[in-house]
């Protein structure tokens, strides 16, 4: 079973909104209310593609009941936390004429002490049932990143494999606990190690840093359908096919979830675990909401994923 843990969940609203323009009244195309935060979509494509999962992570007020339905009615196991706070709203924007996508998401609610304390005890007993634990996403405001760092070194402690995903001071904070995996996007990624990436190069020696920085392995994607990961043979890259792009949120999760349904499920070589990861990533951009994706589509698309070895050997970094 992968256990997701979802800090700072969330009700996601994605509002499909034509002509978008500030300052203006509008009446939205279309909507879709879901259980989110990226944890939370990581486990909703887990999910969809056959994976044992429970979803963790704190829950509160109205919201907190929005989004253990939104859970309940997805068929996604999960095992949160009730907190006083009233859990955040995340709303997404997207207007299919100007091809924009417009995110604008609450920080969220304070989480108490004591809740941590409790969480941190559930976690325990949760961990007995898990072979593998997500953290993803950003944390709660008042909370410190070493809560999840601990969190981190106690999976990993038990053996278990560990990938996070969160924004980048958290991600900088995590490597210091090693985690198995790590996976930024782009943007994230060049945040964490300090430099821009323009040629493939950039990339290669972003991986290597993240590496050297504490993950045992990491994978970054970027818009450009674009996406590389450290391997024990070395680095691959992959080139997903574009697709016509209905909402690309989510498609870092989905793509995670497709690497780890491909490597610790259903037991592929890495190459055919990053073309499965492409596959949902792609089916997910072609679908309104976070971690939604049609599994036949993405199947279809990971059969046309163009993946290949790239080799850096910068002064003997280990990638
Ligand atoms: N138009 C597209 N066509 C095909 N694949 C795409 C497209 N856009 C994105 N992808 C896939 O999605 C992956 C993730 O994209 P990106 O790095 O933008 O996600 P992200 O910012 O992590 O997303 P989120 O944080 O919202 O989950 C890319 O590496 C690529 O494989
Ligand atoms: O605020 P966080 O937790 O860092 O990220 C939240 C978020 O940006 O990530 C998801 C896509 O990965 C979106 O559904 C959501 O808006």
């Amino acid at each position: 079973m992968i256990l997701t843990v979802t800090l700072n969940a969330a009700v996601a609203r994605t509002l499909v909104v034509p002509n978008l323009s500030l300052g203006h009244r509008h009446r939205a195309q279309e909507s879709a209310v879901l259980a989110g935060g990226k944890g939370i979509n990581v486990a909703r494509s887990l999910r969809a593609l056959g994976v044992p999962v429970i979803a963790t992570g704190f829950a509160g007020g109205r919201n907190g009941d929005a989004i253990r339905d939104g859970l309940s009615a997805a068929a996604i196991p999960f095992d949160l936390i009730e907190i006083k706070g009233q859990s955040r709203t995340s709303i997404a924007l997207i207007d299919p004429m100007g091809q924009t996508q417009t995110e604008i998401n609450e920080y969220g609610p304070e989480v108490e002490p004591g809740e941590q304390a409790e969480f941190r005890r559930h976690f325990g007993q949760l961990l007995e049932y898990a072979t593998a634990v997500v953290f993803a996403g950003s944390l709660p405001p008042n909370m410190e990143e070493g809560f999840l760092v601990e969190l981190v070194e106690q999976a990993r402690e038990r053996g278990l494999y560990t990938v996070v995903d969160s924004t980048p001071t958290v991600l900088r904070a995590a490597l210091k606990a090693c985690p198995s995996l790590v996976s930024p996007n782009q943007h994230e990624a060049e945040s964490v190690v300090g430099f821009d990436f323009i040629e493939e190069e950039d990339y290669l020696r972003g991986l290597a840093r993240l590496v050297e920085m504490g993950a045992r392995h990491a994978c970054i994607t970027s818009r450009e359908g674009h996406s590389y990961l450290t391997t024990r043979e070395g680095v691959l890259s992959a080139r997903a096919p574009m697709v016509e792009r209905v909402s690309t949120i989510g498609s870092g999760d989905a793509y995670l979830a497709g690497l780890l349904a491909g490597l610790l499920h259903r037991h592929y070589a890495p190459p055919e675990a990053v073309k499965l990861a492409a596959g949902c990533a792609a089916a997910n951009a072609e679908t309104l909401g976070a971690g939604v994706f049609d599994v036949r589509r993405a199947e279809e698309l990971a059969g046309a994923v163009k993946v290949e070895a790239v080799s850096y050997q910068p002064g003997g970094d280990r990638v």
